[in-house]
């Protein structure tokens, strides 16, 4: 089976209007419209295709399928043994293109494009082993999961066998790990109460929704006035009451001392975390803030626009972070998620991945259960970020039950959109964009 060969990769752009009911707004983005390029793998078994994704926002989709466009030269005509029996060497291939490499090198638009296609080969591949894609993860021989990651670059962090070690340490007791998953669930958090566009009505609705449904944790978005920031943790933290959860994310908001000063301000709501409080590049920078806000018991979470595995590496050696949120997207898909995963348990900080947009859920929800079950075997600290946007549109949408999520048991990676939704939804022709258009006119 693993025989067949790519014979094709189309790439749709395709775009929701979210930013019409202000869904998905922060301090940054105060209109976004959620987004995917939307990459098929064409087989030449007609009914054997590979669906993947990278998430984006609105116009900057265009220039992601362009990227995957220039990326899939390299894909076609290749058979999905040639990849996944040099898999290591297949991300080179992706990520280190002797011309492309120049307008990366891994990180950006042609990353986020890497992302989009290699997601698309783990679901076939997936879809071969006939498993979910947690479950052929979990399944794999440590050995053959090693020799799908990029250590260049990684070695003084984390050693090939350092990762392997981890992996053969992770197998004791994994099967019940994984019946508790299957039984119970992955812990989850909830963003969808307090996008920063939402008002507080909007917001007193939605949480108390989400209390009487069952969740407990509970994300804020600020950053962009001080006061109103005040006011709406000051209110969730009303409703939530003293014993949940509650995050803040201030999407890079602030300089360093400003993040300092505006979190000390907010530390009587008893954040557990501030997230991405300033430039996702500035790893030294996160490090002092997080040095200065550790005695107020609140942590620094980030990495949904971290570009890679050695901005990780960085972040962990500087004790720049708490929580790592590693993104299904952002990154070079399972191949670089892998090591991420594997530097994060070597340094004992726990990963609470970003999911939510378009997808990120499905996607991530395999990566996370993958990590409990074979890697950290701890749930404490952890969640799993959740957002109630956009799983209709998915063929096998995420499943959430008192606030966990349930693992999927389709094969493949989760990202097979309706293929109804993509139509309506592509842009400009779709009849959601043609209609928009006609209004605006
Ligand atoms: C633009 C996105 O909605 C962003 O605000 C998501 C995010 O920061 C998160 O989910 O965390
Ligand atoms: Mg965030």
């Amino acid at each position: 089976m693993l025989a067949i060969k790519i014979i094709n990769v189309s790439v749709r752009d395709v775009r929701f209007p979210t930013s019409l009911e202000q869904h998905g707004s922060d301090a940054m983005h105060t209109d976004p419209d959620y987004s995917v390029a939307y990459v098929v793998l064409e087989t030449d078994k007609a009914e054997l295709k590979g669906y993947g994704l990278t998430f984006t926002v609105g116009r900057g989709t265009e220039i992601v399928v362009c990227a995957v466009k220039a990326l899939s030269t390299l894909v076609v005509g290749k058979t999905l043994e040639e990849i996944t029996s040099d898999f290591r060497g297949f991300y080179r291939l992706l990520s280190s293109d002797g011309q492309m490499r120049w307008i990366g090198p891994e990180k950006g638009v042609i990353h986020l494009a890497t992302a989009a296609v290699l997601n698309a080969v783990w679901d076939l591949w997936a879809r071969v082993e006939r498993k979910p894609l947690w479950k052929l993860l979990v399944d794999m021989d440590p050995a053959k999961l090693i020799s799908c990651i990029d250590f260049r670059y990684l070695t003084d962090a984390l050693t090939e066998q350092e990762a392997l070690d981890i992996l053969v340490k992770g197998k004791k007791d994994q099967k019940s790990r994984e019946e508790q998953m299957l039984k119970e669930g992955y812990p989850a958090y909830t963003t969808s109460c307090a996008w920063l566009g939402y008002t507080d009505q909007q917001l007193t609705q939605l949480c108390n929704e989400a209390l009487a449904q069952g969740w407990t944790k509970f994300k804020v978005k600020v950053g962009a006035d001080l006061q109103d920031d005040i006011r709406r943790c000051s209110l969730i933290r009303k409703l939530i009451g003293p014993n949940n959860t509650l995050m803040i994310d201030a999407n890079q908001r602030w300089d360093v001392n400003e993040a300092i000063t505006w979190v000390t301000k907010l530390a009587e709501f008893q954040p557990l975390w501030i997230e991405e409080p300033t430039c996702p590049d500035d790893i030294l920078g996160h490090a002092s803030i997080s040095k200065a806000l550790a005695p107020l018991g609140i942590g620094v979470a980030s990495g949904e626009q971290c570009h890679n595995r050695v901005m990780f590496k960085q972040f962990l050696q500087a004790s720049a972070l708490q929580f790592v949120q590693i993104d299904s997207c952002r990154v070079g898909s399972v191949n670089e998620n892998l090591a991420t995963i594997l530097m994060a348990a070597k340094f004992n900080v726990p990963v609470c991945p970003h999911a939510g947009g378009v997808g990120l859920c499905e996607l991530v929800q395999h990566l996370i259960l993958f990590d409990y079950i074979s890697v950290s075997a701890s749930l404490s600290n952890r969640m799993c970020e959740f957002v109630d946007h956009l799983h209709e549109h998915f063929k096998s949408p995420t499943v959430i039950r008192n606030a966990k999520y349930i693992p999927p048991k389709d094969p493949g990676f989760s990202c097979e959109m309706l293929e109804e939704s993509v139509k309506k939804h592509q842009y400009p022709e779709g009849e959601v964009w043609r209609a928009i258009e006609k209004q605006q006119k």
